[in-house]
């Protein structure tokens, strides 16, 4: 048996038989693996500021990986802690690992803030669990509840702008932080689309939420000592206090619901009925619920808000593709109407914009699986126990898939669609691939889509001097400073 401070037995196998085939690889250091030059690399890397109109990010995001693909190639391990993780960028093996049924699965979570963040839902669970979760929930993504969603989003939107003209003091340009805007509004919409709740319901989960992210990111950093979880630590009593509140926020949700005469055919009334099903295979508890409300509420916001985040921050920086996708809406769905499902699909333009701001800005920038057993990917041998790391925003800036002008802003390229838009066909990773891939993406889609139009119909939009290109993994890829942008309304641009 190894001691606490070396790597598990499996991990010195596994890091024996890869240093066969691969010849260096960053080395292992006593229990923390490589974690303490990773976040040396990152704080020095946070300090950096890029030139606005560069997309090249990498270096800046994930400064570590970048250094050790110049010394190891394209594929090396290193040590997250005491595990041997295998980084790989190859497009098609990357889509093996993604794709597989079994061998590779998600990493099973050991660390409890994660459970506390998202709570013991599809993204996390595993086996027959998961295959009943999602069987349950997909038919609250089918197409006909998505059209009907794209009602309350406009709502939601709505109130966003009643908010902005109570702020604006009068003012005719507004500036905004995009970046905390989008986060209001998407945890508006989510609640409000997943699990009918009320606005300020939804603000109030929001905030707690967020503060629960906080100190997510932050443990993140430190290497996780088992049993710490239980101790009173202040840290841990701020977790268990915040959990609580997350908790009773879901829980008044789920009350008030379940008095209504029916449940409807919202993610959560899809789960309410599962509650009461009496079908093998189509039930599930309510504290499954409770979970799956926490995991839906996290991924359905964080995601969506940083996608409209970072499309803002192109079109205000490419102010010819605004002005392009402005003409588009108002050809389709008019200058002052209300967009609907139906003008909302013949948006192409819109389409391609978010297509390209997933590439190169996509919220999701990693994906992690485990080695559940010795797997064999192209001539790699992965011993069991091994995490493979994925690394969406290298290959979404690939020269050798993308072409010469990977790293340019170009819409365009996604004008015949995904699959011709590179040389190698489903290049574009941003809600994964294969049987986990986002149950959500069209929600998603229809999401942003809705939100960008009616801020186009409305506004022009320009960077705020203020604002400084910092992206950064905050487990999502982050503005370090947010986005601050300048709001000219339409019709007093059009008087001036
Ligand atoms: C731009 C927005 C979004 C992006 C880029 C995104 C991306 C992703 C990615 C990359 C995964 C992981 C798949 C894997 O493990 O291979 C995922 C899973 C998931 N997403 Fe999304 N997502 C977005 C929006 C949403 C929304 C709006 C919701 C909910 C309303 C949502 C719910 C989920 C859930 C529940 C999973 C877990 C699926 C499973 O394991 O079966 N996502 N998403």
């Amino acid at each position: 048996m190894g001691s606490l401070v070396d790597p598990p037995l499996a991990a010195v196998d596994a890091v024996k038989k890869i240093q066969e085939t691969r010849n260096l690889s960053p080395k292992y250091k006593i229990w923390y693996g490589n974690i303490s030059e990773m976040n040396k690399m990152k704080e020095e890397a946070n300090l950096l500021v890029l030139d606005p109109k560069s997309n090249d990010i990498f270096p800046r995001v994930f400064p570590h990986y970048h250094q050790w693909m110049s010394q190891y190639g394209q594929t090396f391990l290193y040590w997250n802690g005491t595990k041997p993780t295998i980084y790989i960028s190859d497009p098609e093996l990357a889509k093996q690992i993604l794709s597989s049924k079994f061998g590779f699965t998600i990493i099973p979570v050991k660390r409890p803030e994660v459970f506390i963040l998202f709570g013991k839902g599809l993204s996390f669970i595993q086996g027959d669990d998961w295959v009943r979760h999602r069987r349950i929930l997909n038919p609250a993504f089918s197409m006909d509840r998505l059209k009907a969603m794209t009602k309350p989003v406009v709502e939601c939107t709505l109130r966003m702008f009643d908010e902005w003209r109570k702020q604006s003091n009068g003012e005719v340009v507004i500036k905004m932080d995009m970046d905390k805007e989008f986060h209001k509004l998407t945890a508006d919409i989510i609640a409000t689309t997943a699990f009918g709740s009320s606005y300020e319901e939804g603000i109030e989960l929001c905030r707690s939420q967020t503060e629960l992210e906080k100190f997510y990111i932050t443990s993140l950093t430190k290497v996780f000592i088992p049993g710490t979880q239980y101790l009173p630590t202040p840290t841990n009593l701020k977790l268990w206090e915040l959990d609580k509140k997350v908790k009773n926020s879901i829980k008044r949700i789920i009350d008030s619901r379940s008095k209504c005469e029916t449940y409807g055919d919202d993610l959560l009334g899809v789960m309410l009925k599962a509650e009461k099903s009496k079908e093998h295979g189509r039930q599930m508890r309510i504290d499954e619920i409770i979970d799956e409300c926490k995991n839906f509420y996290y991924a359905g916001q964080g995601t969506t808000s940083i996608l409209l985040t970072w499309t803002m921050m192109l079109l205000s920086l490419h102010q010819d593709w605004q002005e392009k996708l402005r003409e588009e809406i108002f050809n389709e769905c008019g200058e002052d109407e209300i967009p609907d499902s139906d003008t909302i699909s013949k948006l192409n333009l819109m389409n391609m914009v978010l297509m390209e701001s997933l590439r190169l800005y996509g919220p999701v920038i990693k994906m992690f699986r485990d080695a559940t057993q010795d797997m064999k990917i192209g001539n790699l041998e992965i011993p069991k126990g091994t995490s493979v790391i994925v690394p969406f925003l290298k290959m979404h800036t690939d020269k050798a898939i993308w072409g010469e002008d990977a790293e340019q802003f170009k819409p365009l390229r996604f004008e015949n669609g995904i699959s011709q838009a590179a040389m190698q066909p489903n290049a574009l990773l941003a809600f994964s691939t294969g049987p986990r891939a986002c149950i959500a993406k069209n929600f998603a889609m229809i999401e942003a889509k809705t939100v960008v139009t009616m801020i186009l119909q409305r506004f022009r939009l320009s960077l705020s001097p203020e604002y400084k290109h910092t992206p950064v993994d905050h487990f999502n890829l982050f503005p370090q400073y947010g986005l601050p942008v300048m709001l000219l309304p339409l019709d007093s641009s059009s008087q001036q």
